[in-house]
């Protein structure tokens, strides 16, 4: 495999390899889905600006207990609506363990139906609705305690093969 080098010029080729091809395709049970990556911004653990998403397996989709707190303000009281994407966008990045394939996010929309507020516990769910080709039609909701949807989305996801993830290292931003 070629060398790949990050933009300060070290190689990163094998970690990335190894980070693709860590992804397996999970069977159906309600355990714990792994996170993307340990720093993801939606779910890693070790990342103290993240969500810490927590995703498990529900039916055919996935189904996530969560709450925004004062790191992902907006207007007072209130989640940012790029924080609340971000939540959403990661979730859809869940069902790619039911898929088996990787894919990345060419389209995401959402409605904001009520504000999310703060410390609030919340309940998203996912799940593909169509797949045609690479394109996946994916579709989520997320709840408030009472039942009341306050966030719908639906994103396009494409499968890629893993050299798009090496190509993006070889090509760094300028
Ligand atoms: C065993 C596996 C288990 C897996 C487990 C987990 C895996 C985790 C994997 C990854 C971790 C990520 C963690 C998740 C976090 C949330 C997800 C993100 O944040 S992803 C980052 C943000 N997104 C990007 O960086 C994409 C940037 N965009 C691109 O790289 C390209 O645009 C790409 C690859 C998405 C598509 O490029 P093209 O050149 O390959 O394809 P073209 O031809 O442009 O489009 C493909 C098809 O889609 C249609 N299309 C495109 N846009 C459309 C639209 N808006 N509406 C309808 N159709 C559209 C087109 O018409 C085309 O359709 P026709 O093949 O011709 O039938």
């Amino acid at each position: 495999m070629d060398e790949f080098r990050d933009t300060a010029g070290e190689p990163v080729g094998a970690d990335i390899d190894t980070w693709v091809r860590s992804f397996t395709r999970k069977e159906s049970d309600s355990s714990e889905l792994p996170p993307h990556h340990p720093n993801c911004l939606g779910c890693g653990p070790e990342n103290p600006n993240g969500h810490f998403l927590s995703v498990r397996r529900d039916g055919d989709g996935v189904i996530a207990h969560h709450h925004f707190d004062q790191r992902h303000v907006g207007a007072p009281g209130i989640a940012h609506g790029g924080a609340v994407a971000t939540v959403m966008d990661d979730l859809f990045g869940f069902l790619l363990y039911s898929v088996g394939e990787l894919a990345v996010t060419r389209r995401l929309e959402l409605d904001y139906l009520t504000p999310v507020l703060l410390d609030n516990p919340y309940i998203l769910r996912a799940a593909v609705r169509s797949r045609e080709g690479r394109k996946l039609h994916l579709t989520s909701t997320m709840e408030d305690a009472g039942g009341r949807s306050v966030i719908t989305a639906t994103a396009l996801f494409i499968v890629v093969e893993v050299e798009h993830f090496l190509k993006s290292q070889k090509n760094p931003r300028t």
